[in-house]
């Protein structure tokens, strides 16, 4: 059996009065993508808000490969292998899109000021290989052919792409996705669902998504996990939520 990725346990947020999170456990196994549905207010991307140290849960612990993370800074969940996407695109809209990528990469070259400025071989090959890396990723997501545009110039859908395409070049080993679909067609969505299946399989990924396109959950999740007034209300394969009454009731119906 796989190993566990993520750990949620007993988590609580509340702002105010409110318990945008309360009592929540679940987990994800290596290797497994795992999809968080949910009404409007369900407490999706506050969770995602705490996986990513933006948020500190009131209450609870989350593991990260069995090590306890409940109490990093965001740039020390990164350093775990922990990438997220926002709902909104976030992206540096007047460099290209191959700058975009590389930009994150800086951060895992290992090399320093000096030897980037006398542009050794060794800074050369790095960066050869950060763009390969972006170009074979870009050419998996069918983006290859965009990469000296500007984000600014492209479609809302591309510009989704592009995003992904930067959380995937910094080498993640858990990848969190706001809504990876928002905007896309139900063809853009599915041809998205398969591609990160095939990225997931590449790259060893373990990936939690939050969407609200059926069809993408259907297609691309082992298992659901459904949110209401931050409670889970159910859990199960996509089969199994489809079917279930309170989920039905809650946020399908
Ligand atoms: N920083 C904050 N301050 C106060 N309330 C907040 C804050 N962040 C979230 N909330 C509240 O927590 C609840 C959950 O919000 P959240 O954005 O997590 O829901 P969601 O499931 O992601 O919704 P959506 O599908 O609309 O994005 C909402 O009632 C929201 O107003």
């Amino acid at each position: 059996m796989n190993k566990q990725a993520l750990n949620f346990k007993d988590i609580t947020i509340a702002f105010g009065g409110l318990k945008a999170i309360d009592s929540l456990s679940f987990d994800v196994k290596e290797g497994e993508i795992v999809g968080i549905i949910g009404p409007n207010g369900a407490g999706k991307t506050t969770l995602f808000n705490i996986i990513s140290r933006f948020y500190k849960q009131d209450t609870g612990k989350i593991e990260v490969f069995g090590e306890d993370v409940s109490s990093l800074k965001p740039h020390d969940v990164i350093n775990k292998g922990i990438v997220r996407t926002f709902q909104n695109v976030e992206l540096f809209k007047h460099m290209t899109v191959l700058d975009n990528l590389l930009i994150g990469q800086h951060r895992n070259l290992n090399y320093n000021i000096f030897s980037s400025l006398i542009m050794t071989r060794r800074v050369k090959r790095i960066e050869e290989d950060a763009k390969k890396r972006a170009f074979e990723i870009l050419n998996i997501l069918g983006i290859g052919n965009y990469a000296y545009y500007y984000p600014i110039n492209l479609p809302y859908g591309i510009q989704k792409k592009v995003e992904l395409a930067r959380a995937l070049i910094s080498n993640p080993k858990i990848l969190i996705l706001d809504e990876p679909a928002a905007g896309m067609n139900d063809t853009e969505t599915i041809d998205l669902s398969n591609k990160l299946k095939e990225l997931k399989d590449k790259f060893n990924l373990t990936i939690i998504v939050i969407e609200h396109h059926m069809p993408f959950v259907m297609n691309i999740c082992d298992r659901v996990v459904v949110l209401n007034f931050g409670k889970k209300i159910a859990e199960g394969t996509p089969n199994e939520i489809k079917t279930n009454p309170q989920v039905i009731e809650a946020y399908l119906g």
